[in-house]
């Protein structure tokens, strides 16, 4: 099967393969090439350029895109899509006054999705992700990160990650599982914090591990949940099974996670909403990507990750959704990339690159995602006519997207 998209009115992130991430300065630039075809064969991108040299190539199937810009689909490197029901009363409590934390230190958050979790079977689970998965695909995500962590048995991880595994099975969109060993202490474990590592480290990573359910490990390293030695203990059981860190850190108070993950080589930072100047000295040097979500920040009004001070700074930066219920109920990239260039002063150009090649990195998918490349997998985003792709996270809000393609499929 061939799809042939001509008269594009311009192509964006068009990458030679050797590009796995984009940093500091480089972030300013997004290639593109203007009046352009692109060939798909199957589920790959097998060549582009200019309309001129199209002449004579034919293919099963033919979109004209006049007007249109095409992108690689969004990369959404951290998302909790896998969950069940909503926490529409939490948000109301916190709009009546009480803080996130506080809902959390009352049995609220992550507990209250847990228990909720824990009482669904895996089909009806399934069939909830799903819905938003669909969603999300229609919104131009064409690969995306999901862990488990609203488990917190061993039971009920395997039941998320299973999920997750089915979830790969049934849509074109490339999914990357992660283990959230340790997102929350359970009620169970209240005064037995290392008893429930130990289940972790003893028990769910080599179970995880032996179902292949997933290669990558997160902890949530924040004050009340999971400190430095806890957050240590599990990535060295991680290391142990040849797991790769991606840690939730630094979103609420910085306390030398973002070291700590850099010593075991974490894959990405997430969250960063606080920043202090030993965080980034470890960054520096490094190959952890930081990870920003700011529809987490804008729903929790909650500072910004600072992303001028990380690119300007020479780091990368990626982009992703934080889909989850308590904290960020969507998971609408365009959303995120609007919200990134208007609270965080990030270009759209940086923007868009730590949305599409940064987040296929933090993934650890950027040779076959995150960039127009001949070779790479054929995830597009085909725009409505737009006057540029600034216009983009500019009219935030609208709808931009006419067309999707996933992994060679027109998904919309
Ligand atoms: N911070 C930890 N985990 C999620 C939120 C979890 C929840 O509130 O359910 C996050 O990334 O924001
Ligand atoms: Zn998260």
């Amino acid at each position: 099967m061939t799809i042939l998209i001509k008269n594009i009115k311009e192509l964006l992130q068009v990458r030679e393969p050797n590009i796995a991430i984009v940093k500091g300065e480089d972030m300013k630039h997004l290639p593109t090439l203007k009046n352009a075809y692109l060939l798909i064969e199957n589920d790959t991108i097998v060549q582009f350029g200019p309309m001129d040299d199209c002449i004579g190539i034919e293919a099963n199937k033919i979109i004209d895109a006049n007007g249109k810009t095409v992108l690689p689909a969004w990369c959404d490197s951290h998302s909790h899509l896998v969950y069940t029901g909503d926490r529409t009363q939490e948000f109301v409590d916190r709009i009546n006054g009480l803080s996130y934390e506080e809902i959390a230190n009352r049995g609220g958050g992550i507990l209250n999705s847990a228990e909720k979790l824990q009482q669904t079977n895996e089909d009806d689970l399934f069939e909830q992700s799903l819905k938003r998965l669909e969603l999300v695909a229609n919104q131009g995500t064409g690969a995306i990160e999901i862990k488990s962590g609203y488990g917190l048995t061993i039971e009920a991880e395997l039941k998320m990650l299973r999920v997750i595994k089915r979830l790969k099975k049934h849509s074109q969109v490339k999914i990357i599982p992660t283990l959230l060993a340790a997102h929350a202490v359970p009620k169970a474990y209240k005064n037995d914090k290392q008893g429930f590592l130990d289940l972790v480290i003893n028990e769910l990573i080599p179970k995880v591990k032996k179902e292949e359910l997933s290669n990558y490990i997160d902890v949530f390293c924040e004050n009340g949940y999971f400190d430095l030695d806890d957050t240590e203990q599990i990535l060295k059981a991680g290391k142990a099974h040849d797991m790769i860190p991606k840690i939730h850190v630094n979103q609420f108070n910085a306390f030398g996670g973002v070291a700590l993950a850099v010593k075991y080589n974490a894959l990405s930072v997430d969250h960063l909403e606080e920043l202090n100047p030993d965080d980034m000295d470890a960054l520096k040097g490094s190959n952890t990507m930081p990870v920003a979500l700011p529809s987490c920040s804008y729903f929790l009004s909650i500072p910004y990750t600072p992303a001028r001070k990380l690119i300007d700074a020479g780091l990368p930066l990626a982009l992703a959704t934080d889909y989850n219920p308590g904290s960020t109920p969507s998971g609408n990239m365009n959303f995120v990339i609007s919200t990134a260039c208007i609270k965080m002063k990030m270009t759209p150009e940086e923007a868009i690159n730590a949305a599409t090649i940064n987040g296929a990195y933090a993934m650890g998918i950027s040779n076959l995602y995150g960039s127009i490349t001949k070779g790479k997998k054929a995830n597009l985003i085909i725009t409505n006519e737009i006057p540029s792709y600034a216009y983009m996270p500019y009219a935030f809000g609208d709808n931009h997207i006419d067309s999707v393609i996933i992994n060679g499929t027109i998904i919309k």
